[in-house]
C-alpha cells in the first residue's frame, strides 16, 4: 500500500491503494476496494468517490493510457508504477469525472506521486497540466464507428467490442460500450425470510437513504429496492442482520422468472455465493412453507461461504448445500419441481461492477465455457420433473454462451420447450447484462 499522505484526501489515498493492488498484485478491484475502504474508515460519500476513482481508473485504463502516451511521448510501460497510477487517476478526474476542480485533480495527483519518492512527480505535474488543456481534443479524435475505435474510446479489449458488434449490431454495441464505464446501479433485495420490504424501505428512508421499489418490465420484483444515494450496503446494520442482500435487478429476475411455488423443491446448479439460492429459499419458504433448495457448488471454500450466507439470511433450514460437480448426472430417481442452472460464464454483463474483468476475460475461454455450460444444462434438465420449469441464466452478453447453448440443448433433447428468452443489457435495462432462458419439461 502507498504511504499515507496528509495532503491527499482519504478517498484518493484509498483509490491509489486499490489501483496499486490491482495493477501490481493482480487483486480484484471490488475486493481491494472493500478492504482498503474498511481500513481507512471511509463514510458512504467518500466510499462512493473512492469507488468512482479506483473503478474508473481500472476500467478506462486503455483510453487513459492512450492520452498519457500522447502527452508524455513515451510508452506507459516505461513509467514507474506510482507515476503511472497518479497519471491515470489525475486524467480520469480531469477528463471523465464531473465535479472535480482541475487544480485539485492535478495537485492531489502530484502529491500522490511525491509520496512515492523520486522526481516522477514533475512528469505528473507537466502531463496533467497539459492534459487539462489538450486531453479533451485527444479524446475527440477517437472515432467509435469501428469496433477497434470503439474499443479504444470506451476502453475494452478489441475482442469484446467485436463480439458485441456481431451480437447486437453497431448502434447497440456502441451504446453498451459507453455504458460499461458508468457506475452500476445499486440494487438491494429484502430477504423476506427475515424482513418486510415496506418496513425496510421505510427504515432506510428515515435514515436519509433514497430508495425506490425495483421494477423490470414483465418480471415482478416485489422484494427489490433501487438506491439512488450513496450507500455502502455491506457496512449497514440491515445487512448484518440478514434483512438485505446486495443484488442486481437482473440477478433477482432469475428466481422470479423461475417462480417456484411455496413448498417446492428446487435444484440450484452452481450456487455460490448464493444470491439466487437464498432468493429461491425465500420463495419456496414463504409463509413458513416447507420448501427445499438443493444448492450444488464445486468449490469447497465457496460452498462453505454459501452455508454461512444461508445462516446469516435465515435460510439454513431450507437450503441444503452439496459440494460437487454440477455437470455430473444426478440420481435418476430424484426429480425437482424447478431447476436453476447458473453456470460459470465470461461475466461480460457485469463490467460496470467488476472493473478489472475486461482485462482478465479472454476470447479463447469462451469455447470451453460454452461446452461446460451445455453439460451443466443437460444435467439440470435431467433432474427436472415433467411439467417443471428450468431457468438457464448467465451474467454475460455472448451468444456462444447463451442462445447457442440453449439452442443446442433443445435440438438434442426431446420433451423440453422454450417458454421465454431474454437478454438484459446495462444500456437497455440499467442493470447487469443477464441472459435468462426459461424452459419447461413437457414430457418425461
Ligand atoms: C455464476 S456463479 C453462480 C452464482 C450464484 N448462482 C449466485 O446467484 O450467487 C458460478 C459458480 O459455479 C461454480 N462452479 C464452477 N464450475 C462448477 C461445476 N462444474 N459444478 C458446480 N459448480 C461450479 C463456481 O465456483 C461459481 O461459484
Amino acid at each position: 500500500m502507498p504511504p499515507v499522505v496528509a495532503a491527499v484526501s482519504p478517498a484518493r489515498q484509498v483509490a491509489a491503494a486499490v489501483l496499486r493492488r490491482v495493477e501490481s498484485d493482480g487483486a480484484y478491484a471490488d475486493r481491494a476496494l472493500a478492504g482498503e475502504a474498511r481500513r481507512a474508515g471511509l463514510d458512504a460519500r467518500d466510499h462512493a468517490f473512492a469507488m468512482a476513482l479506483a473503478f474508473g481508473a481500472v476500467q478506462r485504463r486503455r483510453t487513459l493510457d492512450h492520452v498519457i502516451e500522447r502527452l508524455a511521448r513515451r510508452p506507459v510501460g516505461q513509467l514507474d508504477p506510482p507515476v503511472r497510477d497518479a497519471l491515470r487517476l489525475g486524467l480520469l478526474q480531469l477528463l471523465f469525472l464531473g465535479g472535480v476542480a482541475p487544480h485539485a485533480a492535478v495537485d492531489q495527483s502530484v502529491e500522490l506521486a511525491k509520496a512515492a519518492g523520486g522526481p516522477g512527480y514533475k512528469l505528473v505535474n507537466a502531463v496533467l497540466r497539459r492534459g487539462a488543456r489538450e486531453g479533451p481534443r485527444i479524446l475527440a479524435q477517437l472515432d467509435d464507428r469501428s469496433p477497434h475505435g470503439a474499443a479504444l474510446l470506451h476502453s475494452v479489449p478489441d475482442w469484446i467490442a467485436a463480439l458485441w458488434w456481431d451480437a447486437l449490431g453497431a448502434e447497440e454495441a456502441r451504446a453498451l460500450l459507453a455504458r460499461v464505464n458508468e457506475p452500476a446501479e445499486t440494487a438491494l433485495r429484502v430477504n423476506t425470510l427475515a424482513a418486510d420490504p415496506a418496513a425496510v424501505a421505510a427504515e432506510l428512508g428515515e435514515r436519509g437513504v433514497a430508495v425506490r421499489p425495483a421494477a423490470l418490465e414483465g418480471i415482478p420484483l416485489d422484494e427489490g429496492l433501487v438506491v439512488d444515494s450513496a450507500f455502502d450496503v455491506r457496512s449497514d446494520p440491515l445487512f448484518a442482520s440478514g434483512a438485505l442482500v446486495a443484488q442486481s435487478r437482473a440477478a433477482m429476475a432469475a428466481a422470479r422468472l423461475l417462480a417456484p411455488a411455496p413448498g417446492a423443491r428446487v435444484l440450484d446448479l452452481c450456487a455460490a455465493p448464493g444470491g439466487k439460492a437464498t432468493h429461491l429459499a425465500a420463495l419456496v419458504g414463504a409463509a413458513g412453507a416447507a420448501g427445499e433448495v438443493v444448492a450444488v457448488e464445486r468449490h469447497e471454500g465457496r460452498a462453505e461461504a454459501l452455508r454461512e450466507t444461508c445462516e446469516r439470511l435465515r435460510a439454513g433450514g431450507i437450503v441444503r448445500v452439496e459440494t460437487g460437480d454440477a455437470a455430473q448426472p444426478r440420481d435418476p430417481g430424484d426429480h425437482f419441481d424447478a431447476v436453476l442452472v447458473d453456470p460459470p460464464c465470461s461475466g461480460l454483463g457485469t463490467l460496470q461492477g467488476r472493473p478489472d474483468l475486461r482485462w482478465r476475460a479472454s476470447a479463447e475461454a469462451i469455447g470451453e465455457l460454452s461446452r461446460l455450460q451445455g453439460r451443466i444444462l443437460a444435467a439440470g434438465a435431467a433432474a427436472l420433473r415433467p411439467g417443471g420449469a428450468l431457468l438457464y441464466a448467465t451474467c454475460t452478453i455472448s451468444p456462444r454462451e447463451n442462445e447457442q447453448v440453449v439452442d443446442a440443448f433443445l435440438a438434442a433433447h426431446d420433451g423440453f420447450e422454450r417458454v421465454s428468452t431474454r437478454q438484459l443489457t446495462p444500456s437497455r435495462d440499467d442493470t447487469d447484462g443477464f441472459f435468462l432462458a426459461l424452459l419447461r419439461r413437457s414430457a418425461p
